[in-house]
């Protein structure tokens, strides 16, 4: 069971899970010279994100993917590569590698980022977020491919669309998430604190996906704020 730990409010959040993860990542840096790090998407982690980049590091060295990717153009505002480099700006020299390829569909890229995101695997990092129907990454209850995805043996990076989505997207899979040294679960509010519990207790991984992953995991904390 992943720990739950309790933040007073969501700037204690955003620094105290940023000063882990920057830990996190310079014991990989001493460790092998190099680290990867995957970042969530959506709306909450910004803050965390920025304060992770302002952390002292050699993000020369840091390779840094989305989590999951909205198949849209990073000069669309929904894009998680345009909101995480943002975020990020401070984190110089950080290696971006990002998911969107123009040209590409989710399905035809999904190959092509699993093969090149192979070097940065296992992750060192990778911090997730979470929705009230209790999904993590893209993998969404009720989407098609998701319990390819959720297989042990899926490939790294998957196309996956959920029931009634504004675009189709590529995902981290389980395996990909749950092998990352440390993996965390940044979430905020009620509403997500509850489905959380729900999900802990829902023993299907398609109605629970982010239950699967967590209960997969090599090492997985929650990180919680009201
Ligand atoms: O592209 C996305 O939005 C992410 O894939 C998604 O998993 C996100 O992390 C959660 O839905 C939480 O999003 P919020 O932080 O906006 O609530």
């Amino acid at each position: 069971m992943a720990p739950l730990i309790v933040h007073a409010d969501r700037d204690r959040l955003a620094a105290g899970l940023a000063a882990l993860v920057a830990e996190d990542l310079r014991a990989a840096l001493r460790a092998k010279g190099r680290a990867s790090f995957a970042a969530p998407g959506g709306t909450t982690p910004a803050a965390f994100l920025s304060a992770l980049a302002a952390a002292p590091l050699d993000w020369a060295r840091v390779s840094v993917l989305p989590g999951d990717e909205r198949w849209t153009p990073p000069e669309d505002e929904r894009s998680n590569e345009a909101m995480i480099r943002r975020a990020m700006a401070a984190a110089t020299g950080a290696r971006f590698e990002p998911f969107w390829r123009a040209g590409e569909t989710p399905e035809s890229a999904a190959p092509l980022l699993s093969a090149a995101i192979a070097p940065a695997l296992p992750l060192d990092v990778a911090v997730i977020g979470m929705g009230a129907d209790m999904h993590c990454a893209s993998l969404f209850p009720g989407a098609a491919n998701l319990s390819a995805a959720l297989a042990p043996d899926a490939p790294p990076v998957a196309a996956i669309t959920a029931p009634g989505a504004v675009e189709p997207r590529v995902t981290l899979t389980l395996p990909a998430l749950a092998g990352a040294g440390r993996l965390y679960l940044l979430i905020a509010g009620a509403d997500k604190r509850a489905a959380l519990r729900t999900a802990l207790g829902e023993r299907d991984a398609t109605v629970a996906p982010v239950g699967a992953v967590l209960g997969a995991a090599r090492a997985a904390e929650v990180h919680w704020a009201p």
